[in-house]
Protein backbone atom coordinates (compact mmCIF):
# COMPACT_ATOMS: atom_id res chain seq x y z
CA UNK A 1 0.00 0.00 0.00
CA UNK A 2 1.74 3.32 -0.93
CA UNK A 3 1.05 5.78 1.88
CA UNK A 4 1.48 9.74 1.09
CA UNK A 5 4.58 10.79 2.30
CA UNK A 6 2.79 13.59 3.50
CA UNK A 7 0.88 11.37 5.87
CA UNK A 8 4.11 9.09 6.33
CA UNK A 9 6.88 11.91 7.75
CA UNK A 10 3.79 13.45 10.05
CA UNK A 11 3.25 10.03 11.67
CA UNK A 12 7.18 9.21 11.77
CA UNK A 13 7.33 12.48 13.61
CA UNK A 14 4.82 11.88 16.09
CA UNK A 15 5.23 7.80 16.57
CA UNK A 16 9.21 7.51 16.80
CA UNK A 17 10.77 4.39 17.99
CA UNK A 18 6.82 2.99 17.57
CA UNK A 19 7.12 4.14 14.14
CA UNK A 20 8.04 0.91 12.49
CA UNK A 21 5.76 -1.03 14.09
CA UNK A 22 2.65 1.07 13.40
CA UNK A 23 4.17 1.19 9.58
CA UNK A 24 3.91 -2.89 10.17
CA UNK A 25 0.86 -3.21 10.09
CA UNK A 26 -0.37 -2.07 6.81
CA UNK A 27 1.15 -5.16 5.48
CA UNK A 28 -1.17 -7.26 7.43
CA UNK A 29 -5.02 -7.64 6.88
CA UNK A 30 -7.33 -5.26 8.37
CA UNK A 31 -9.76 -5.54 11.13
CA UNK A 32 -13.02 -7.05 10.67
CA UNK A 33 -15.97 -7.65 12.80
CA UNK A 34 -19.93 -7.79 13.13
CA UNK A 35 -22.13 -7.03 16.84
CA UNK A 36 -24.95 -8.54 17.24
CA UNK A 37 -28.18 -7.19 17.69
CA UNK A 38 -28.73 -7.17 21.83
CA UNK A 39 -32.43 -6.15 20.61
CA UNK A 40 -32.55 -9.63 18.86
CA UNK A 41 -30.17 -11.56 20.84
CA UNK A 42 -26.84 -11.87 22.68
CA UNK A 43 -23.80 -13.89 22.41
CA UNK A 44 -24.22 -17.11 24.31
CA UNK A 45 -27.92 -17.38 22.67
CA UNK A 46 -26.39 -16.88 18.93
CA UNK A 47 -23.51 -19.19 19.45
CA UNK A 48 -25.72 -22.14 20.90
CA UNK A 49 -28.16 -22.08 18.64
CA UNK A 50 -25.87 -21.47 15.75
CA UNK A 51 -22.29 -22.17 16.23
CA UNK A 52 -19.12 -20.07 17.14
CA UNK A 53 -18.85 -16.99 15.69
CA UNK A 54 -15.73 -15.54 16.21
CA UNK A 55 -13.97 -13.98 18.69
CA UNK A 56 -15.45 -11.40 21.18
CA UNK A 57 -14.44 -7.76 21.08
CA UNK A 58 -12.71 -6.87 23.91
CA UNK A 59 -14.70 -3.35 24.24
CA UNK A 60 -18.05 -4.24 22.29
CA UNK A 61 -20.72 -6.04 23.92
CA UNK A 62 -21.93 -8.53 21.36
CA UNK A 63 -18.72 -7.52 19.21
CA UNK A 64 -16.48 -10.48 17.56
CA UNK A 65 -13.93 -10.73 15.05
CA UNK A 66 -14.54 -12.22 11.73
CA UNK A 67 -12.41 -13.08 8.97
CA UNK A 68 -11.69 -11.26 6.12
CA UNK A 69 -12.80 -13.81 3.79
CA UNK A 70 -15.92 -14.69 6.14
CA UNK A 71 -18.78 -13.03 4.28
CA UNK A 72 -21.70 -12.09 6.90
CA UNK A 73 -23.27 -9.74 4.45
CA UNK A 74 -24.12 -12.69 2.36
CA UNK A 75 -25.92 -14.39 5.23
CA UNK A 76 -29.36 -14.77 5.83
CA UNK A 77 -28.83 -13.75 9.52
CA UNK A 78 -27.49 -10.40 8.15
CA UNK A 79 -31.26 -9.40 6.43
CA UNK A 80 -33.20 -10.67 9.98
CA UNK A 81 -31.15 -7.98 11.55
CA UNK A 82 -29.22 -10.16 13.94
CA UNK A 83 -25.29 -8.22 13.20
CA UNK A 84 -24.56 -5.18 11.64
CA UNK A 85 -21.36 -5.54 10.33
CA UNK A 86 -19.10 -2.95 12.13
CA UNK A 87 -15.24 -2.44 12.03
CA UNK A 88 -13.72 -3.42 15.17
CA UNK A 89 -12.75 0.22 16.55
CA UNK A 90 -16.01 1.63 15.45
CA UNK A 91 -18.10 -0.32 18.11
CA UNK A 92 -16.02 1.52 20.45
CA UNK A 93 -17.64 5.25 21.08
CA UNK A 94 -21.35 4.23 21.34
CA UNK A 95 -19.71 2.13 24.23
CA UNK A 96 -18.12 4.57 26.23
CA UNK A 97 -20.92 6.97 25.92
CA UNK A 98 -22.98 5.28 28.95
CA UNK A 99 -26.35 4.77 27.23
CA UNK A 100 -28.78 3.29 29.69
CA UNK A 101 -32.96 2.79 28.83
CA UNK A 102 -34.18 5.31 29.76
CA UNK A 103 -31.78 8.23 28.22
CA UNK A 104 -32.61 10.37 25.92
CA UNK A 105 -29.80 10.57 22.59
CA UNK A 106 -28.78 12.17 19.50
CA UNK A 107 -26.09 10.21 17.11
CA UNK A 108 -25.92 13.74 15.02
CA UNK A 109 -23.59 12.04 12.65
CA UNK A 110 -25.12 9.06 12.30
CA UNK A 111 -25.12 7.61 8.92
CA UNK A 112 -24.58 5.03 7.69
CA UNK A 113 -25.77 4.10 11.34
CA UNK A 114 -23.69 1.61 12.51
CA UNK A 115 -23.43 3.75 16.17
CA UNK A 116 -26.91 4.07 16.20
CA UNK A 117 -27.95 0.98 15.97
CA UNK A 118 -25.74 0.26 18.68
CA UNK A 119 -26.98 2.93 21.01
CA UNK A 120 -30.39 1.78 19.99
CA UNK A 121 -29.89 -1.67 21.72
CA UNK A 122 -28.26 -0.01 24.57
CA UNK A 123 -31.43 2.14 25.39
CA UNK A 124 -33.35 -1.38 25.30
CA UNK A 125 -36.61 0.21 24.08
CA UNK A 126 -36.71 2.77 26.45
CA UNK A 127 -36.28 6.49 26.19
CA UNK A 128 -35.57 7.81 22.95
CA UNK A 129 -33.02 8.13 19.85
CA UNK A 130 -33.01 10.81 17.29
CA UNK A 131 -30.30 10.15 14.85
CA UNK A 132 -29.19 12.14 12.05
CA UNK A 133 -27.45 13.22 9.26
CA UNK A 134 -27.14 15.98 6.93
CA UNK A 135 -26.69 14.04 3.77
CA UNK A 136 -30.11 13.51 2.38
CA UNK A 137 -28.98 10.86 0.04
CA UNK A 138 -26.83 8.66 3.20
CA UNK A 139 -30.04 8.92 5.58
CA UNK A 140 -31.87 6.63 3.16
CA UNK A 141 -29.51 4.14 4.20
CA UNK A 142 -29.25 5.36 7.77
CA UNK A 143 -32.98 4.72 7.87
CA UNK A 144 -32.82 1.13 6.35
CA UNK A 145 -30.31 -0.08 8.76
CA UNK A 146 -32.47 1.16 11.81
CA UNK A 147 -35.67 -0.29 10.23
CA UNK A 148 -33.51 -3.85 10.35
CA UNK A 149 -32.27 -3.53 13.52
CA UNK A 150 -34.03 -1.75 15.85
CA UNK A 151 -36.71 1.32 14.31
CA UNK A 152 -39.33 1.27 17.89
CA UNK A 153 -37.71 4.20 19.76
CA UNK A 154 -36.00 6.08 16.72
CA UNK A 155 -36.56 9.14 14.56
CA UNK A 156 -34.10 9.62 11.69
CA UNK A 157 -33.55 13.16 11.05
CA UNK A 158 -31.86 15.17 7.91
CA UNK A 159 -30.71 18.03 9.45
CA UNK A 160 -28.24 20.49 9.87
CA UNK A 161 -27.12 20.71 13.62
CA UNK A 162 -27.68 24.35 14.26
CA UNK A 163 -31.71 23.72 12.95
CA UNK A 164 -31.31 20.72 15.77
CA UNK A 165 -30.07 23.20 18.50
CA UNK A 166 -32.41 25.35 17.61
CA UNK A 167 -35.55 22.82 17.66
CA UNK A 168 -34.52 20.77 20.70
CA UNK A 169 -32.28 23.20 23.19
CA UNK A 170 -30.49 21.21 25.87
CA UNK A 171 -32.32 18.40 25.77
CA UNK A 172 -30.37 15.12 25.50
CA UNK A 173 -28.53 12.66 28.20
CA UNK A 174 -26.33 11.93 25.46
CA UNK A 175 -25.11 13.19 22.27
CA UNK A 176 -22.54 11.33 19.80
CA UNK A 177 -20.74 13.28 17.49
CA UNK A 178 -19.28 10.72 14.88
CA UNK A 179 -17.27 13.48 13.58
CA UNK A 180 -16.48 14.00 9.57
CA UNK A 181 -12.90 13.63 9.45
CA UNK A 182 -9.59 12.94 6.83
CA UNK A 183 -10.05 9.53 7.93
CA UNK A 184 -6.25 8.08 7.99
CA UNK A 185 -7.20 5.35 10.31
CA UNK A 186 -9.28 3.72 7.47
CA UNK A 187 -6.25 4.01 4.90
CA UNK A 188 -5.81 -0.15 5.55
CA UNK A 189 -9.90 -0.91 5.21
CA UNK A 190 -9.96 1.54 2.29
CA UNK A 191 -7.51 2.42 -0.08
CA UNK A 192 -9.58 4.88 -1.09
CA UNK A 193 -9.67 6.58 2.09
CA UNK A 194 -6.08 7.83 0.54
CA UNK A 195 -7.66 9.12 -2.40
CA UNK A 196 -9.95 11.06 -0.28
CA UNK A 197 -7.09 12.11 2.38
CA UNK A 198 -5.53 14.18 -0.67
CA UNK A 199 -8.65 15.95 -1.51
CA UNK A 200 -9.78 16.85 1.79
CA UNK A 201 -7.45 18.26 3.64
CA UNK A 202 -6.94 18.05 7.32
CA UNK A 203 -7.57 22.01 8.08
CA UNK A 204 -10.94 21.51 6.16
CA UNK A 205 -12.28 19.07 8.10
CA UNK A 206 -11.38 20.41 11.66
CA UNK A 207 -13.00 23.46 10.89
CA UNK A 208 -16.47 21.34 9.82
CA UNK A 209 -15.64 19.59 13.01
CA UNK A 210 -15.79 22.49 15.35
CA UNK A 211 -18.90 23.94 13.36
CA UNK A 212 -20.73 20.67 14.64
CA UNK A 213 -19.47 20.30 18.06
CA UNK A 214 -20.55 24.19 18.64
CA UNK A 215 -23.74 23.12 17.77
CA UNK A 216 -23.46 19.73 19.42
CA UNK A 217 -22.57 21.74 23.02
CA UNK A 218 -26.00 23.32 22.81
CA UNK A 219 -28.02 19.90 22.47
CA UNK A 220 -26.31 18.50 25.63
CA UNK A 221 -28.44 18.39 29.35
CA UNK A 222 -27.27 19.73 32.31
CA UNK A 223 -25.40 16.80 33.93
CA UNK A 224 -25.15 14.90 29.79
CA UNK A 225 -22.40 13.25 28.37
CA UNK A 226 -21.11 13.98 24.53
CA UNK A 227 -18.51 11.41 23.05
CA UNK A 228 -16.41 13.09 20.14
CA UNK A 229 -15.20 10.24 17.90
CA UNK A 230 -13.29 10.15 14.83
CA UNK A 231 -11.24 7.62 12.51
CA UNK A 232 -8.21 9.63 11.79
CA UNK A 233 -4.77 10.18 13.30
CA UNK A 234 -3.98 13.60 13.00
CA UNK A 235 -3.90 15.72 16.44
CA UNK A 236 -5.78 18.73 15.01
CA UNK A 237 -8.58 16.81 14.54
CA UNK A 238 -8.70 14.52 17.68
CA UNK A 239 -6.90 17.04 20.40
CA UNK A 240 -7.30 19.78 18.51
CA UNK A 241 -10.76 19.76 17.90
CA UNK A 242 -11.49 18.83 21.76
CA UNK A 243 -8.81 22.27 22.71
CA UNK A 244 -10.36 24.60 20.91
CA UNK A 245 -13.89 23.00 22.16
CA UNK A 246 -13.11 23.11 25.81
CA UNK A 247 -11.39 26.86 25.05
CA UNK A 248 -15.50 27.78 23.74
CA UNK A 249 -17.30 26.01 26.42
CA UNK A 250 -16.11 26.37 30.01
CA UNK A 251 -18.99 24.78 31.47
CA UNK A 252 -17.50 21.10 29.55
CA UNK A 253 -14.71 19.25 30.87
CA UNK A 254 -12.92 15.69 29.64
CA UNK A 255 -14.20 12.88 31.49
CA UNK A 256 -11.25 10.58 31.62
CA UNK A 257 -11.72 7.14 29.71
CA UNK A 258 -10.29 4.45 32.34
CA UNK A 259 -10.62 1.27 29.78
CA UNK A 260 -8.93 -1.81 30.90
CA UNK A 261 -5.50 -2.75 30.03
CA UNK A 262 -5.70 -5.05 27.93
CA UNK A 263 -7.79 -3.51 25.57
CA UNK A 264 -4.30 -1.58 24.45
CA UNK A 265 -5.68 1.86 24.08
CA UNK A 266 -3.35 5.08 23.82
CA UNK A 267 -3.98 7.78 25.72
CA UNK A 268 -5.04 11.41 24.03
CA UNK A 269 -2.05 13.49 23.20
CA UNK A 270 -2.09 17.52 24.16
CA UNK A 271 1.53 17.15 23.52
CA UNK A 272 1.10 16.83 20.26
CA UNK A 273 -0.45 19.94 19.10
CA UNK A 274 1.60 22.67 18.14
CA UNK A 275 1.48 26.00 20.10
CA UNK A 276 -1.71 27.62 17.80
CA UNK A 277 -3.63 24.76 17.82
CA UNK A 278 -4.28 24.24 21.71
CA UNK A 279 -6.76 27.60 21.43
CA UNK A 280 -5.41 29.19 24.26
CA UNK A 281 -5.97 25.81 26.69
CA UNK A 282 -3.39 25.35 29.00
CA UNK A 283 -2.63 23.99 32.37
CA UNK A 284 -4.73 20.88 33.79
CA UNK A 285 -7.63 22.00 31.57
CA UNK A 286 -4.97 20.84 28.82
CA UNK A 287 -3.36 18.47 30.05
CA UNK A 288 -7.12 16.80 30.44
CA UNK A 289 -6.58 16.19 26.71
CA UNK A 290 -4.95 12.68 27.89
CA UNK A 291 -8.11 11.44 29.06
CA UNK A 292 -9.36 10.90 25.70
CA UNK A 293 -8.28 7.61 23.91
CA UNK A 294 -6.85 6.12 20.73
CA UNK A 295 -7.08 3.02 19.07
CA UNK A 296 -3.67 2.11 17.60
CA UNK A 297 -3.76 -0.85 14.97
CA UNK A 298 -0.09 -1.97 16.26
CA UNK A 299 -1.34 -2.10 19.99
CA UNK A 300 -5.22 -3.27 19.33
CA UNK A 301 -6.70 -5.49 17.19
CA UNK A 302 -8.58 -2.93 15.32
CA UNK A 303 -8.31 0.09 12.83
CA UNK A 304 -7.34 3.68 13.62
CA UNK A 305 -9.82 5.94 16.09
CA UNK A 306 -9.92 8.42 18.32
CA UNK A 307 -12.57 9.08 20.97
CA UNK A 308 -12.45 12.03 24.17
CA UNK A 309 -15.85 12.27 26.30
CA UNK A 310 -17.00 15.43 27.35
CA UNK A 311 -19.37 16.32 30.32
CA UNK A 312 -21.94 19.13 30.54
CA UNK A 313 -21.56 20.18 34.48
CA UNK A 314 -24.77 19.55 36.44
CA UNK A 315 -26.56 23.16 37.06
CA UNK A 316 -24.32 24.51 34.07
CA UNK A 317 -27.81 25.88 32.22
CA UNK A 318 -28.47 25.17 28.86
CA UNK A 319 -31.21 26.97 26.44
CA UNK A 320 -33.93 24.32 26.07
CA UNK A 321 -35.35 24.75 22.93
CA UNK A 322 -38.77 25.68 22.26
CA UNK A 323 -39.78 22.11 21.64
CA UNK A 324 -38.08 20.95 25.00
CA UNK A 325 -39.91 23.58 27.05
CA UNK A 326 -43.47 22.95 24.93
CA UNK A 327 -42.32 19.09 26.45
CA UNK A 328 -42.23 20.31 29.96
CA UNK A 329 -45.07 22.56 30.07
CA UNK A 330 -47.18 19.33 28.71
CA UNK A 331 -46.09 16.32 30.69
CA UNK A 332 -45.92 18.25 33.60
CA UNK A 333 -42.10 17.26 34.27
CA UNK A 334 -39.27 19.01 34.04
CA UNK A 335 -38.06 18.51 30.49
CA UNK A 336 -34.79 20.25 30.21
CA UNK A 337 -32.68 21.76 32.93
CA UNK A 338 -33.06 18.09 35.04
CA UNK A 339 -29.97 16.69 35.83
CA UNK A 340 -29.70 13.79 33.60
CA UNK A 341 -29.02 10.76 35.99
CA UNK A 342 -32.11 11.58 37.93
CA UNK A 343 -34.02 11.25 35.06
CA UNK A 344 -32.07 8.20 33.56
CA UNK A 345 -32.89 6.12 37.30
CA UNK A 346 -36.61 7.12 37.38
CA UNK A 347 -36.81 5.64 33.36
CA UNK A 348 -35.06 2.78 35.02
CA UNK A 349 -38.47 1.87 36.84
CA UNK A 350 -41.57 1.42 34.62
CA UNK A 351 -43.02 4.42 33.38
CA UNK A 352 -46.82 4.21 34.73
CA UNK A 353 -47.77 7.17 32.57
CA UNK A 354 -46.50 5.68 29.57
CA UNK A 355 -49.63 2.72 28.54
CA UNK A 356 -49.35 0.45 26.14
CA UNK A 357 -51.69 0.17 24.00
CA UNK A 358 -53.50 -2.93 25.07
CA UNK A 359 -53.94 -0.53 28.29
CA UNK A 360 -55.42 1.66 26.34
CA UNK A 361 -57.60 -0.25 24.02
CA UNK A 362 -60.85 -0.58 25.97
CA UNK A 363 -60.14 1.20 29.35
CA UNK A 364 -59.69 4.40 27.67
CA UNK A 365 -61.97 6.97 25.70
CA UNK A 366 -59.64 7.91 23.43
CA UNK A 367 -57.13 4.60 22.94
CA UNK A 368 -54.01 5.06 21.34
CA UNK A 369 -54.40 8.60 20.14
CA UNK A 370 -52.54 11.26 18.32
CA UNK A 371 -51.17 13.71 21.28
CA UNK A 372 -48.61 15.33 19.46
CA UNK A 373 -49.52 15.01 15.77
CA UNK A 374 -47.13 17.85 14.83
CA UNK A 375 -47.00 18.63 10.95
CA UNK A 376 -44.13 20.20 9.01
CA UNK A 377 -44.94 24.08 8.21
CA UNK A 378 -45.50 24.50 4.55
CA UNK A 379 -43.21 24.33 2.53
CA UNK A 380 -40.59 21.87 4.89
CA UNK A 381 -40.12 19.32 2.86
CA UNK A 382 -39.17 15.91 4.13
CA UNK A 383 -35.85 14.11 2.94
CA UNK A 384 -37.81 11.33 1.30
CA UNK A 385 -39.98 14.08 -0.75
CA UNK A 386 -37.17 16.22 -1.45
CA UNK A 387 -35.24 12.80 -3.24
CA UNK A 388 -38.23 12.16 -4.89
CA UNK A 389 -38.58 15.56 -6.28
CA UNK A 390 -35.11 15.77 -7.77
CA UNK A 391 -35.35 12.36 -9.28
CA UNK A 392 -38.36 13.64 -10.83
CA UNK A 393 -40.29 11.07 -9.05
CA UNK A 394 -43.61 11.26 -7.45
CA UNK A 395 -42.91 12.73 -4.19
CA UNK A 396 -44.98 10.94 -0.90
CA UNK A 397 -47.96 12.70 -0.23
CA UNK A 398 -47.36 16.33 1.64
CA UNK A 399 -48.11 16.09 5.49
CA UNK A 400 -49.86 19.00 4.95
CA UNK A 401 -51.81 16.98 1.43
CA UNK A 402 -55.11 15.53 1.53
CA UNK A 403 -55.07 13.68 4.99
CA UNK A 404 -52.98 16.15 6.77
CA UNK A 405 -55.66 19.10 5.90
CA UNK A 406 -58.56 16.96 7.31
CA UNK A 407 -55.95 16.39 10.42
CA UNK A 408 -56.40 19.77 10.62
CA UNK A 409 -60.64 19.50 11.00
CA UNK A 410 -60.34 16.73 13.00
CA UNK A 411 -58.47 18.57 15.69
CA UNK A 412 -60.85 21.67 15.57
CA UNK A 413 -63.55 18.25 16.13
CA UNK A 414 -61.69 16.81 19.01
CA UNK A 415 -62.98 13.53 19.84
CA UNK A 416 -65.27 12.93 16.83
CA UNK A 417 -64.75 9.29 16.10
CA UNK A 418 -65.57 10.33 12.34
CA UNK A 419 -62.29 11.54 11.98
CA UNK A 420 -59.32 10.88 9.51
CA UNK A 421 -57.38 10.06 12.79
CA UNK A 422 -59.66 8.29 14.62
CA UNK A 423 -60.36 6.70 11.03
CA UNK A 424 -56.76 5.30 10.97
CA UNK A 425 -56.05 4.46 14.30
CA UNK A 426 -58.96 2.25 14.47
CA UNK A 427 -58.24 0.94 11.07
CA UNK A 428 -54.61 -0.05 12.77
CA UNK A 429 -56.10 -0.82 16.46
CA UNK A 430 -58.36 -3.54 13.94
CA UNK A 431 -55.28 -5.01 12.76
CA UNK A 432 -53.59 -5.23 15.90
CA UNK A 433 -56.79 -7.14 17.77
CA UNK A 434 -56.52 -9.81 15.09
CA UNK A 435 -53.15 -10.18 14.20
CA UNK A 436 -50.80 -8.89 16.89
CA UNK A 437 -53.17 -9.41 20.13
CA UNK A 438 -51.11 -8.70 23.22
CA UNK A 439 -48.52 -6.80 21.58
CA UNK A 440 -48.07 -4.23 23.87
CA UNK A 441 -45.64 -1.27 21.98
CA UNK A 442 -44.85 1.96 24.16
CA UNK A 443 -45.47 5.59 22.10
CA UNK A 444 -47.90 8.22 20.48
CA UNK A 445 -48.85 7.60 16.89
CA UNK A 446 -47.67 9.95 14.48
CA UNK A 447 -49.36 10.11 10.96
CA UNK A 448 -47.61 11.22 7.65
CA UNK A 449 -50.35 10.95 4.39
CA UNK A 450 -51.45 7.29 4.73
CA UNK A 451 -48.66 6.11 6.68
CA UNK A 452 -48.88 5.51 10.80
CA UNK A 453 -45.83 5.50 12.99
CA UNK A 454 -44.85 5.25 16.49
CA UNK A 455 -43.10 7.55 18.68
CA UNK A 456 -41.65 7.75 22.01
CA UNK A 457 -43.81 9.56 24.49
CA UNK A 458 -40.99 12.35 25.33
CA UNK A 459 -40.48 13.54 21.50
CA UNK A 460 -41.59 16.45 21.26
CA UNK A 461 -43.50 18.20 18.76
CA UNK A 462 -40.98 18.44 15.45
CA UNK A 463 -42.40 20.13 13.43
CA UNK A 464 -40.22 22.12 11.61
CA UNK A 465 -37.57 19.48 10.95
CA UNK A 466 -37.04 17.26 7.76
CA UNK A 467 -38.08 13.83 9.35
CA UNK A 468 -36.85 10.60 7.26
CA UNK A 469 -38.48 8.85 9.59
CA UNK A 470 -40.70 10.84 12.20
CA UNK A 471 -40.84 7.33 14.46
CA UNK A 472 -41.11 3.42 13.90
CA UNK A 473 -43.10 3.10 10.43
CA UNK A 474 -46.06 0.47 11.63
CA UNK A 475 -47.93 1.09 8.13
CA UNK A 476 -50.31 2.27 6.00
CA UNK A 477 -54.01 3.37 6.95
CA UNK A 478 -55.33 2.93 3.44
CA UNK A 479 -58.94 3.66 2.37
CA UNK A 480 -60.39 0.07 3.02
CA UNK A 481 -57.60 -1.87 5.52
CA UNK A 482 -54.45 -0.96 7.53
CA UNK A 483 -51.58 -2.72 5.96
CA UNK A 484 -48.55 -3.37 7.95
CA UNK A 485 -44.98 -1.95 7.49
CA UNK A 486 -41.66 -4.11 6.98
CA UNK A 487 -40.22 -1.84 9.56
CA UNK A 488 -43.15 -3.46 12.02
CA UNK A 489 -42.41 -6.72 11.38
CA UNK A 490 -38.95 -6.49 11.69
CA UNK A 491 -39.45 -4.74 15.50
CA UNK A 492 -41.60 -7.66 16.53
CA UNK A 493 -41.01 -11.06 18.24
CA UNK A 494 -42.71 -14.47 16.37
CA UNK A 495 -44.72 -14.73 19.27
CA UNK A 496 -46.32 -11.47 18.84
CA UNK A 497 -47.86 -12.74 15.42
CA UNK A 498 -50.82 -14.71 15.71
CA UNK A 499 -50.39 -16.24 12.26
CA UNK A 500 -46.69 -17.75 11.07
CA UNK A 501 -45.27 -19.42 8.91
CA UNK A 502 -42.31 -20.65 10.95
CA UNK A 503 -38.70 -21.09 8.23
CA UNK A 504 -35.63 -22.57 9.00
CA UNK A 505 -32.59 -20.88 7.12
CA UNK A 506 -31.30 -23.87 5.75
CA UNK A 507 -34.87 -24.50 3.86
CA UNK A 508 -35.47 -23.97 0.66
CA UNK A 509 -38.82 -21.60 1.57
CA UNK A 510 -36.28 -19.50 3.46
CA UNK A 511 -34.10 -18.31 0.69
CA UNK A 512 -37.31 -18.49 -2.08
CA UNK A 513 -39.12 -16.15 0.40
CA UNK A 514 -36.33 -13.70 0.99
CA UNK A 515 -35.77 -13.66 -3.19
CA UNK A 516 -39.54 -12.59 -3.42
CA UNK A 517 -41.16 -15.71 -4.61
CA UNK A 518 -44.88 -17.09 -3.97
CA UNK A 519 -44.66 -19.83 -1.62
CA UNK A 520 -46.91 -23.10 -1.47
CA UNK A 521 -46.05 -24.32 2.54
CA UNK A 522 -47.95 -27.32 3.51
CA UNK A 523 -50.48 -25.83 5.54
CA UNK A 524 -49.84 -27.75 8.53
CA UNK A 525 -46.63 -25.55 8.60
CA UNK A 526 -49.08 -21.74 9.56
CA UNK A 527 -48.95 -21.82 13.11
CA UNK A 528 -50.12 -19.48 15.90
CA UNK A 529 -48.77 -18.42 18.88
CA UNK A 530 -47.96 -21.51 20.63
CA UNK A 531 -46.85 -23.42 17.48
CA UNK A 532 -50.34 -25.22 16.84
CA UNK A 533 -51.55 -25.01 13.87
CA UNK A 534 -53.88 -22.65 12.68
CA UNK A 535 -56.66 -22.52 10.03
CA UNK A 536 -57.57 -18.16 10.05
CA UNK A 537 -56.12 -16.84 6.37
CA UNK A 538 -54.29 -13.13 5.55
CA UNK A 539 -51.47 -11.62 7.22
CA UNK A 540 -48.76 -14.40 8.24
CA UNK A 541 -45.44 -13.38 10.05
CA UNK A 542 -42.81 -15.18 7.86
CA UNK A 543 -39.91 -16.08 10.65
CA UNK A 544 -36.70 -17.46 9.80
CA UNK A 545 -34.55 -19.35 12.38
CA UNK A 546 -37.23 -17.63 15.00
CA UNK A 547 -36.72 -14.29 13.89
CA UNK A 548 -39.16 -12.21 11.61
CA UNK A 549 -38.09 -12.08 8.10
CA UNK A 550 -41.43 -9.75 6.68
CA UNK A 551 -45.09 -10.28 5.79
CA UNK A 552 -47.32 -12.79 3.49
CA UNK A 553 -50.54 -13.41 2.92
CA UNK A 554 -51.66 -16.42 3.11
CA UNK A 555 -54.96 -17.94 1.62
CA UNK A 556 -55.09 -21.29 2.39
CA UNK A 557 -53.23 -22.68 -0.30
CA UNK A 558 -50.72 -20.27 -1.65
CA UNK A 559 -48.45 -17.04 1.02
CA UNK A 560 -48.64 -14.23 -1.25
CA UNK A 561 -44.91 -12.58 -0.47
CA UNK A 562 -44.87 -9.34 0.28
CA UNK A 563 -41.38 -8.04 1.22
CA UNK A 564 -40.22 -5.42 -0.26
CA UNK A 565 -37.79 -5.32 -3.32
CA UNK A 566 -35.21 -3.62 -1.06
CA UNK A 567 -35.58 -5.95 1.44
CA UNK A 568 -34.75 -8.89 -0.81
CA UNK A 569 -31.81 -11.35 -0.50
CA UNK A 570 -29.66 -10.87 -3.49
C1 LIG B 1 -17.90 9.14 10.11
S1 LIG B 1 -19.38 9.32 9.29
C2 LIG B 1 -20.53 8.68 10.44
C3 LIG B 1 -20.57 7.20 10.56
C4 LIG B 1 -21.70 6.72 11.45
N1 LIG B 1 -21.63 7.35 12.76
C5 LIG B 1 -21.74 5.23 11.63
O1 LIG B 1 -21.33 4.72 12.67
O2 LIG B 1 -22.26 4.54 10.73
C6 LIG B 1 -19.66 11.02 9.36
C7 LIG B 1 -21.04 11.45 8.89
O3 LIG B 1 -21.17 12.83 9.17
C8 LIG B 1 -22.06 13.37 8.23
N2 LIG B 1 -21.89 14.83 8.29
C9 LIG B 1 -20.96 15.63 7.72
N3 LIG B 1 -21.17 16.91 8.04
C10 LIG B 1 -22.25 16.93 8.85
C11 LIG B 1 -22.98 17.96 9.51
N4 LIG B 1 -22.63 19.23 9.40
N5 LIG B 1 -24.06 17.62 10.24
C12 LIG B 1 -24.45 16.33 10.36
N6 LIG B 1 -23.80 15.31 9.75
C13 LIG B 1 -22.73 15.61 9.02
C14 LIG B 1 -21.63 12.72 6.94
O4 LIG B 1 -22.68 12.77 5.99
C15 LIG B 1 -21.31 11.30 7.41
O5 LIG B 1 -22.40 10.45 7.20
Amino acid sequence: MRLPDKFESSMRALLGEEADAFFATYAMPRTTGLRLNGLKLGRAEYEARFGAAGLPIPWADGGLYTDEDDRPGKHLHYYLGLYYIQEPSAMLPAELLDVRPGHRVLDLCAAPGGKSTQLASKLQGRGLLVANDNAAERTKALAKNVERACAAGVVVTNEEPSRLADAFGAFFDRVLVDAPCSGEGMFRKDEDMIREWERHSVERCSGMQRDILREAARLVAPGGKLLYSTCTFSPLENEGSIARFLAEHPEFDVERIDAPAEWGLGPGRPDWLAGDETAGLAGERLASLAGAARVWPHRSRGEGHFAALLVRREGAGGTPGPRASELAASSGTQAAGTPAAERAAAAMTPPGAVRSLAERDGSDDEPWSFPAMAEPEAGAATAASAAGAKRGARPEPSPRGRRGAADSGSRARGKNAASPEADMRDKLLAFVRDHLPDWKPRGKLYARGEQLYLQPEELPALGRLRLVRPGWLLGSATKHRFEPSQALAMGLKMTDAARTLRLAAGEADASRYMKGETLQPDPGRIVGRDGSPESGRGWTLVCIDGFPAGWGRWDGHLLKNELLPGWRWL
